[in-house]
């Protein structure tokens, strides 16, 4: 993995508490700052609440990169893209994690800790992290997902 100055976010109910850190060792190995958000601890913790600051980082500019991890990855990811300056895709394999950076350029990447295993998350974050954004027929895409482009041809 590349390192860079601007940290990368990471959040986690108490599901996926132990890939988060797996994940956040991996990306401190590799010299990244990681802005930690929680959880911390194993107590039950509501998704939402981990998804959403990790989204305001990322979209405040705090963080270049998101990373969320729950039991499924589909609660933290839906939370995360209720920020509408978040695109977080829910992977699961290393060519997911290719593509959606390189066609949907997402800037969070959501985990299932109860889905995969720590050395194929670990695979795909490398993936992500290491991927640009292809631009071309997908940069107008990509904007109309933003909130006042969305209108349908
Ligand atoms: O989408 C939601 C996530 O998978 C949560 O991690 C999950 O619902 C937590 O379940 P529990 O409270 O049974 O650990």
């Amino acid at each position: 993995m590349k390192a860079a100055e601007t940290p990368i976010a990471i959040g986690a109910d108490h599901a996926g508490l132990p890939l988060k850190a797996v994940l956040r060792a991996a990306l401190e190995e590799a010299g990244h700052p990681v802005l930690d958000l929680g959880t911390h601890g194993p107590e039950s913790v509501d998704y939402p609440d981990f998804g959403r600051a990790v989204a305001e980082a990322v979209a405040g500019g705090q963080a270049r990169f998101g990373v969320v991890v729950c039991g499924t990855g589909i609660g933290i990811s839906i939370a995360a893209n209720r920020n509408p300056a978040i695109r977080c895709a829910l992977v699961h394999d290393v060519t997911g994690a290719r593509l959606t950076r390189e066609h949907n350029d997402a800037n969070v990447v959501a985990f299932g800790a109860r889905m995969i295993g720590p050395e194929v998350a670990l695979d795909a974050l490398r993936t992500f992290l290491a991927t640009p954004f292809a631009g071309g027929r997908h940069a107008p895409r990509v904007a109309k997902l933003s909130p006042d482009r969305n209108e349908t041809p």
